[in-house]
């Protein structure tokens, strides 16, 4: 037996000892869990049994309700108990079939021997409970295996850096408790590993990618130190699995403090929450909340207002249609429109907000005039947003006072005589028990009606109360208008050339309450500073995927509201696809002008093959710098065919043939969702293929056909790219969605031209692709 079988076996044998560790553990906190469970039913059902109830006199009462609190709190003591062994069985069963994926050996400073660690999904302790049989990744030492190859190595602990010598690094893949592999690694994680995942078949949903995270992806998982960490990465390179895997740490480091309510994931898309969805599980943590920037607006707008999805601005930007509309985007998209914005709002502070009389019945209570005298009343120093609720509890008040008079009114005994018999009875027992109570005899039929009476106009005055409660009287959208159609001096100057156009656009769409996807942010900003904000401030961390396709003022506004919390935020400049899409760096310095963000940049690129990488970059601004995996697969294949049909039927051949290969996720990709419904129409009788638009929350394995900018975040096998002809990829403003398209490919990239190839295939080297003219 050689020395690499010796150790194998050795390790193996480490495996089966771990192994039975885990299983043995299993097997008590299975049996404690039985018994606790049978407790838990019998403490339920004997519940009443054990409470002293005893209502005769006040003192009683009280000593029921302490028994009562007794019982309860041992029960919910002992369901806390159980669901606790239940966490420690879900680890144990994660770690059963793959105990760990990693060992270093490490000779600490001043030690006299080395330490074995061996790093896995989570933590493992031996029977005694002493000693680590398997580190978690996350723990301050474990970072060694991700940041060093062997030789001098360090880490950081809450008492300050250890050094010493990395002596080994090894890896393992184990499955069903064997080892299947085992390498000694070098300068970075085990290229052979990271192969062999890397060459596997794409997921309907995102792995892990724990065992395998590169030295510049760890950086960005453990960094605590940036409140704006800023991930700019090519295609491919792992920023959303850092991110999740951020997550992961983040919840880790700070288990004490930091729970997954606290933290917020921004996605590009519903089908991307989803894909991403199973990753934190798999490590042991819960999902946190996941959005889109599209559902989280719309949770703060009023439904009276429609707003635009986003993928049908996109829509709109692709077909070319509406030009007015699309030249006023990128202003509207500024924090230019902003200032301009905040600069009405000064002048509001002061004059010109529009008020709305209050009225009752068809009477007006207080009219609007009333309202705005009070408002400018107050001291102006208090900003918009406060004056406005202080207005508010002002109305309240008179209104109540108004509610009151109302009692009296003749209208109020009219529908009296309209109330059912319940509310009479009911009336008339609320009554009897207050004289009861009050040991006195009124008159009864007096009182009846006078509660009668206050109930009627009571229902009469709610609606009103809250649509005060809700600043009702002010016209937000009125005002919002206003501020297209008047002159002021104090913003004139700030005005774009424009403006004209950005005023017709805004106030036809805005006026009829259709908010477009470019104008959410302003209006929101600007209602938010007349009436106030909801609060986030449990958000402690916000994750922005696709961060480049932010507006500025969409992100300014993001960084308002959750204006405590710490952010990472991750984009690729080269998939920027909106028409407003921010370039700016500037952007993300803080108010003061001090930059707190930290910036990490990452160009190798693990999705795609090298063929494909090479293929890609070259339609990628600074593409030269993105540097391929080193994963071997085919040159992407170029078929140009003269005519539509003819394009289908090589569509429908090259999917068969990538089935026949063992292909399993395989995505037809168009450039908008009119394309694909029409690809799908031509190809659903020759293919098992499945549709996918804005609506769609999940996918299977199988054919897909979709929009590029539906496809962001998300890979595939195999990518055809339907139609990547010079009609339909010839702009330049259509680069970066070809770019995109094209890197969602894992495995095969085969592009379809009808007619002339987009230019930009035709800037690619000869040398990169294979072409077939038909
Ligand atoms: N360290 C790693 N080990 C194993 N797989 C990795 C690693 N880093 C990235 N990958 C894999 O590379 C692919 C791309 O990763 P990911 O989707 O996180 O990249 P991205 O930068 O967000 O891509 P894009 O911007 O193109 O959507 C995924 O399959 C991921 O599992």
């Amino acid at each position: 037996m050689n020395e690499t079988h010796l150790e194998w076996q050795k390790e193996q044998e480490r495996v089966d000892f771990v192994h039975s560790q885990i299983k043995k553990k299993q097997e008590t906190l299975k049996q404690n869990a039985a018994g606790l469970k049978q407790g838990i039913i019998g403490l339920r059902e004997t519940f009443w049994e054990d409470v002293t109830v005893n209502l005769d006199e006040p003192d009683d009462v009280i000593e029921t309700q302490a028994s009562l609190k007794q019982q309860a709190e041992l029960l919910s003591e002992r369901e806390r108990s159980h669901g606790l062994l239940y966490e420690k069985l879900k680890k144990l069963a994660r770690l059963e079939d793959s105990p760990y994926f990693g060992r270093i050996d490490f000779f600490e400073e001043n030690e006299t021997a080395s330490d074995t660690i061996y790093i896995g999904i989570a933590s493992l302790l031996d029977e005694q409970e002493e000693n680590f049989l398997i580190y978690d990744w996350r723990a301050p030492i474990s970072s060694l295996y991700y940041d060093f190859p062997p030789g001098p190595a360090q880490y950081e602990t809450m008492d300050g850096t250890i050094s010493g010598e990395l002596e080994l690094k090894r890896q393992f893949i184990i499955k069903n408790a064997k080892i299947k592999g085992l390498f000694d690694t070098g300068i970075t994680i085990g290229d052979r590993l990271l192969q062999e995942i890397l060459g596997n078949q794409a997921n309907t949903k995102m792995k892990s990618i724990v065992a395998t995270i590169q030295k510049e992806q760890n950086q960005i998982i453990r960094n605590e130190k940036s409140k704006v960490l800023v991930v700019q990465g090519v295609a491919g390179s792992g920023k959303t699995s850092a991110a999740l895997q951020r997550a992961a740490y983040l919840l880790y480091t700070h288990r004490e403090t930091l729970n997954s309510q606290n933290m917020i994931l921004f996605s590009p898309n519903p089908l991307f929450n989803s894909y991403i969805s199973t990753v934190l599980p798999e490590l042991g943590e819960e999902n946190m909340k996941q959005t889109t920037y599209k559902q989280f607006l719309e949770s703060l707008i009023s439904t009276a207002f429609e707003l635009e999805d986003p993928f049908m601005q996109m829509e709109a930007f692709l077909s070319g249609e509406d030009q007015e509309r699309i030249s006023v985007i990128p202003y509207k998209s500024s924090l230019e429109f902003k200032s301009l914005i905040a600069g009405y709002l000064s002048i509001l502070s002061n004059e010109g907000l529009i008020f709305r009389d209050i009225s009752f019945r068809g009477r007006v209570l207080i009219t609007a005039a009333e309202i705005e005298l009070h408002f400018y009343g107050l001291d102006r120093h208090i900003s918009i947003s406060n004056r406005m609720r202080l207005t508010a509890e002002w109305l309240l008040k008179r209104i109540s006072l108004f509610e009151k008079q109302e009692r009296e009114e003749e209208w109020v005994l009219e529908e009296m005589q309209l109330l059912e018999k319940e509310d009479f009875l009911e009336v008339h027992r609320e009554v009897q028990r207050k004289n009861r109570r009050m040991k006195a005899a009124f008159d009864e039929s007096e009182q009846e009606e006078k509660r009668l009476r206050k109930k009627i106009v009571q229902q009469h005055f709610t609606p009103l109360k809250k649509r005060l409660k809700r600043y009702g009287f002010l016209h937000i959208l009125e005002t919002y208008l206003r501020l297209f159609t008047e002159q002021h001096p104090a913003i004139e100057e700030h005005k774009p050339v424009n403006w004209d156009i950005v005023s017709s656009v805004t106030r036809t769409a805005v006026g009829r309450k259709k908010l477009l996807w470019e104008d959410a942010a302003p209006f929101l900003y600007f209602r938010d500073k007349l009436i106030g904000r909801k609060s986030y401030t449990h958000i402690r961390h916000i994750f922005i995927d696709e961060f480049q396709d932010y507006s500025p003022f969409q992100f300014d506004y993001l960084k308002e509201l959750f204006r405590g919390a710490s952010m990472t935020l991750l984009g690729d400049l080269n998939q920027a696809i909106y028409p407003h899409s921010q370039e700016s760096e500037s952007l993300l310095s803080d108010e003061d002008g001090n930059v707190e963000e930290e910036r990490i940049i990452l160009t190798r690129s693990y999705r795609s093959t090298r063929e494909i990488v090479e293929f890609t970059r070259t339609l990628a601004d600074q593409g030269e710098q993105i540097i391929p995996f080193n994963r071997e697969g085919e040159k992407p294949e170029v078929i140009q065919v003269a005519a539509k049909e003819d394009q289908y039927q090589h569509i429908i051949s090259t999917v068969r043939d990538l089935e026949i290969k063992g292909f399993e996720t395989i995505a037809i990709i168009c450039k908008s969702i009119g394309e694909s419904e029409e690809a799908y129409e031509m190809l659903r009788s020759s293919l098992n293929i499945q549709l996918m638009n804005q609506d769609a929350t999940s996918y299977s394995k199988g054919v897909v056909v979709i929009p590029a900018y539906l496809a962001k975040g998300i890979e595939f096998d195999s990518v055809v790219i339907c139609n990547a002809s010079q009609e339909v990829y010839g702009r330049e403003s259509e680069r970066k969605l070809f770019y995109t398209a094209c890197t969602r490919a894992m495995h095969t990239l085969t592009l379809i031209t009808v007619g002339e190839a987009s230019p930009f295939i035709k800037k690619i080297p000869a040398d990169k692709y294979l072409i077939k003219k038909l």
